[in-house]
């Protein structure tokens, strides 16, 4: 990628938490550069993929977040202030969810929710606002915006709504998606269904999109590069399509626990720090 083109440049991100009088990081030295592209986080359940993601937009209050760069096209996001951050986050880099209900309000209608976002944004008469909803919802491929426009979120699906939180999230235009597992409660066609508009939205709005998901086979289909992460640490990083030549353990022993149609799959081999060595990031005979 041309490093010029990148919305946003990370290095050596460090996240610590306060355990007692010492500090246990929890993100130890994360390094990468997010262009117009999908870009995979995966790795097993905590290794630092969400903490990556909200770092990135200082939600980590208990969080000692440091980094020698952290850029987002000229604004450096580690000294950014509390009011810079409430004017990036939601506007110029969203966040998706894996259950959109937690961030929907259970006593409005999502139409009335969608078009109050909208309204507000951009100062619309509420008629204009209600016609822009129907439309954003035409957008993210729910056929019948009218209906869904009068329903409550806990008459929506999963897969519903997570597309309406989608509508809501593209309002003020975000140049980052950050989603955080967005399709891990759904089932597969839904799932299909929302990939979808997430890849529509780096094709077509030139969106740059930061797909945090422990499923690597998901991860690789979808994504164009992937960073594989491990007790904290980028093991690897690697164009998806070029992911058969992996080289760390870690990432090979993921590949080869990946179900595949008409093949049997090993387990995953357990790998344990004394096994690999921190430099050279190779198994020690
Ligand atoms: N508030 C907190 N205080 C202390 N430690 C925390 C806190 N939040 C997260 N951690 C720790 O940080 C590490 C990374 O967590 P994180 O949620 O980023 O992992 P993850 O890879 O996203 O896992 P998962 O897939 O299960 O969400 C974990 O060891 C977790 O226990």
């Amino acid at each position: 990628m041309d490093n010029s083109q990148a919305l946003l440049k990370v290095e050596n991100l460090r996240v610590s938490y306060r355990a007692g009088k010492a500090y246990n990081t929890v993100v130890k030295g994360v390094s990468f550069d997010l262009g117009r592209e999908r870009l995979g986080i995966v790795g097993e359940s905590g290794s630092g993929k969400s903490t990556i993601g909200r770092a990135l937009l200082k939600l980590l209050p208990t969080a000692k977040i440091e980094a020698d760069r952290m850029d987002f096209g000229g604004i450096d996001l580690l000294s950014a202030s509390e009011k810079q951050m409430l004017t990036i986050r939601g506007r110029r880099i969203s966040m998706i969810l894996q259950d959109p209900k937690f961030s929907l309000n259970p006593v409005h209608r999502v139409g009335d929710q969608i078009a109050e976002a909208y309204r507000v944004h951009y100062k619309a008469s509420a008629q204009v606002a209600r016609q822009k909803t129907l439309e954003m919802l035409e957008a993210v491929k729910i056929r019948d915006p009218e209906r869904v426009f009068g329903l409550y979120p806990h008459e929506v699906s999963g897969g519903m709504g997570q597309r309406i939180m989608i509508a809501m999230m593209l309002i003020p235009e975000p140049q980052i998606i950050i989603a955080d597992e967005p399709t891990s409660a759904l089932d597969v066609t839904v799932r299909m269904q929302v990939l979808n508009i997430l890849n529509e939205l780096v094709t077509n709005k030139g969106i740059g999109l930061i797909m945090i998901s422990h499923d690597l086979n998901l991860v690789r289909n979808f994504c164009d590069r992937v960073l594989v992460m491990r007790h904290g640490e980028v093991v690897e990083e690697r164009a998806a399509r070029d992911m058969r030549n992996c080289t760390h353990p870690y990432t090979q022993g993921l590949l080869a626990a990946q179900p595949h149609i008409g093949g049997s799959r090993k387990p995953l081999p357990v790998l344990n720090r004394q096994t690999i060595s921190p430099e050279t990031k190779e198994v020690r005979a």
